[in-house]
């Protein structure tokens, strides 16, 4: 199944940002995107396909370990030397590759591997990076918005393009309906709650189409906004894994005592992206998706409230009638606002942080009727959503 009429694609036009600082003219971010996956679904040979195919791209991608994956089996063209402190030692971190692409080795995890990829700045165009080991994305994604170094430096140097799970089509249902962990919410639901976009890998592999489709059936019920692409050996068109903007308007975060309004976006069927509401939980995870109708500034901010409560303080606002707490666990959150002034917000949220940015007005193609929110986590019931629809009534 393609769901490419379903993608939500935030698309940059260079807007300008507010309330942040400027780019520097000339300077265009590097986007950056994450491969999470689960074990054995096929990452490595994602990888491989990305550093051997001739599609045109300059890719950086940075691998956790390539000495089995990508050092016997990519024939590199340098190995290049980079070492500062001594030149003539080889220190084997980088690969320069045949088809244009740059591998690197993460043995300092993080920033300090994105920092030292952008000494190389102008050989690639993109980054990949590997999360093996790292098995919940989430965080890994919000490095971009709330590390403090990070954010001073390499956020005006690089943007995050979106998170790219790939799920086993053999054993991806079994892994995800035994999923645990201590608080519930094991790694592979959370690797598909916060993907943008999805490879259900090994579909050669299935036994049957009904197979495939109860496998996306699920996927979909966890997350109902990310694209499914069905591959066989990760074979995937590029151009559908990178450059999907996932995130486009999201440079600052507002996270606890961070109140930084950040700068415009524009998206591009954002609108269409929602399937019709139905509640599906797995495991605990479930969506919750509504409409929004046209907001006005006021009730604009009384959704930004509501979110925080539930984002921050992880439940909902309490209702007058009860005392009751009903509890929240948000992994993802992205949605579409139209006010009744004709002014459109985008949202996006990974775990506690989120982002609203207004859409520059040039970019705003036809004003949708309504607005869309779409919610991943835990407790988003029908409690929830009665309360979601009292804000917005
Ligand atoms: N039949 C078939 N085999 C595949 C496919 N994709 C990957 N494989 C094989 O599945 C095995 C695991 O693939 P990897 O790419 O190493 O998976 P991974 O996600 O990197 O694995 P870990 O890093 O161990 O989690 C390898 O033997 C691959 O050759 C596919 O679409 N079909």
């Amino acid at each position: 199944m393609d769901l490419d009429a379903d993608i939500p694609t935030l698309i940059d036009h260079g807007a300008q940002s507010v309330g942040s600082p400027e780019q520097p003219q000339g300077s265009k971010r590097i986007p950056c995107t994450i491969i999470s996956g689960f074990l054995g679904a096929g990452k490595s040979t994602l990888l491989k396909r990305i550093l051997t195919e001739r599609h045109g791209y300059r890719i950086a991608v940075i691998m956790n370990e390539f000495g089995d994956s990508a050092e016997q089996s990519i024939e590199a063209k340098t190995i290049n030397v980079t070492s500062k402190e001594d030149p003539t030692v080889q220190s084997e971190e980088f690969l320069e590759l045949a088809n244009g692409c740059l591998c690197c080795s993460i043995k300092d995890a993080g920033i300090a591997a994105i920092e030292k990829l952008m000494e190389r700045k102008g050989a690639f165009d993109h980054i990949i990076l590997e999360t093996t080991g790292l098995a919940d994305p989430g965080p890994i994604a919000s490095i971009f918005w709330q590390n403090e170094e990070y954010s001073a430096g390499l956020s005006r140097e690089i943007i995050l393009d979106g998170v790219v799970c790939v799920v086993d089509a053999i054993f991806g249902r079994k892994q995800m309906e035994e999923d645990h962990s201590v608080d519930g919410i094991g790694e592979s639901l959370r690797q598909i709650a916060c993907s943008d976009v999805i490879l259900l890998n090994k579909v050669d592999l299935a036994p049957s189409e009904d197979d495939l489709s109860e496998t996306e059936h699920m996927i979909q019920g966890v997350n109902p906004s990310a694209p499914i692409h069905r591959t066989t050996r990760a074979n995937i068109d590029i151009g559908r894994i990178i450059n999907i903007n996932a995130y486009v308007g999201v440079d600052h975060l507002r996270m606890g005592a961070f109140h930084e309004r950040s700068r415009n976006a524009s998206l591009d069927h954002l609108h269409d992206l929602v399937p019709q509401p139905k509640h599906y939980e797995l495991r605990g995870i479930s969506s919750l998706q509504v409409t929004v109708p046209p907001l006005s500034l006021c009730k604009l901010e009384l959704l930004e409230e509501w979110l925080q409560r539930v984002l921050w303080d992880g439940e909902l606002p309490k209702d007058n009638a009860s005392d009751t707490v009903h509890q929240i666990n948000v992994l993802r959150c992205k949605g579409l606002f139209v006010t009744d002034t004709g002014k459109e917000y985008i949202l996006q949220g990974v775990q506690t942080m989120y982002d609203i940015s207004e859409v520059n007005g040039e970019d705003v193609q036809g004003l949708p009727s309504a607005g869309k929110l779409v919610l991943i986590g835990k407790g988003l019931d029908e409690v929830a959503r009665a309360s979601l629809l009292k804000v917005l009534g």
